[in-house]
């Protein structure tokens, strides 16, 4: 069986738990800092954070260019919380400036189920994958999606997890559970992608 390399954009955020989420579901997990770095994995995450700073660290490192040419090459990505944010084509509140990768037709708000003291956990449905625990940190939540995208989940009447090809984005942690079906279903869809020897 084929062992995909699976990066983690690593600028800022909680990249540790998806390199270990990653590991435990079967890839090869890397940090990537540097564009020569993103040309050698076959699939990215974007880890939860703060997109205001992934976003103005990913210009400052000059991955902001090569990772939007890549995305719309195909490579599968997968972005938690803030990384769903950086993979909408838009945002309703962008702090000014505040640049997305795109990626998945889909309108964001951020901040959107509350602050930081308002974060909470709960059984989300994913749909192909079942329950599954989420950790809330200062989510957004999806607005609206475009006819390409599909709802995955939806939490309290608001879309939480979606996808779009090869780009899947929760509003939610399933790194911090310990339960690894979120990232093996994106390791899945980086095999899909990549058949053994197709690299
Ligand atoms: N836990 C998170 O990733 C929070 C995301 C944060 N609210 C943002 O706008 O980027």
């Amino acid at each position: 069986m084929n062992t995909p390399v699976i990066g983690v954009l690593a600028l800022q955020g909680d990249v540790r738990e998806h390199l270990i989420a990653l590991a435990a579901a079967d890839a090869v997990a890397r940090p990537v800092r540097r564009p020569e770095e993103l040309a050698e994995v076959d699939g990215l995450v974007i880890p939860g954070g703060e997109s205001t700073t992934i976003s103005k660290l990913a210009d400052l490192f000059g991955l902001a260019e090569p990772l939007r040419e890549r995305i719309r090459n195909g490579m599968p990505v997968y972005g938690s919380c803030a990384g769903l944010i950086m993979l909408a084509d838009k945002i309703l509140d962008p702090r000014s400036g505040q640049e997305t990768f795109g990626g998945i037709d889909m309108i964001v708000r951020r901040n959107a189920f509350g602050r930081q003291n308002e974060s909470f956990e709960a059984t989300v449905e994913v749909s192909g994958i079942g329950g599954v625990e989420g950790v809330f940190i200062r989510a957004p939540w999806v607005e609206s999606v475009g006819a390409a995208a599909e709802v995955l989940a939806e939490h309290d009447g608001h879309i939480v997890a979606v996808r779009q090809g090869g780009a899947l984005a929760t509003s939610f942690h399933p790194e911090l559970t310990g339960d690894h079906r979120v990232h093996e279903l994106f390791v899945e869809m980086v095999r899909e992608k990549h058949p053994a020897g197709s690299r």
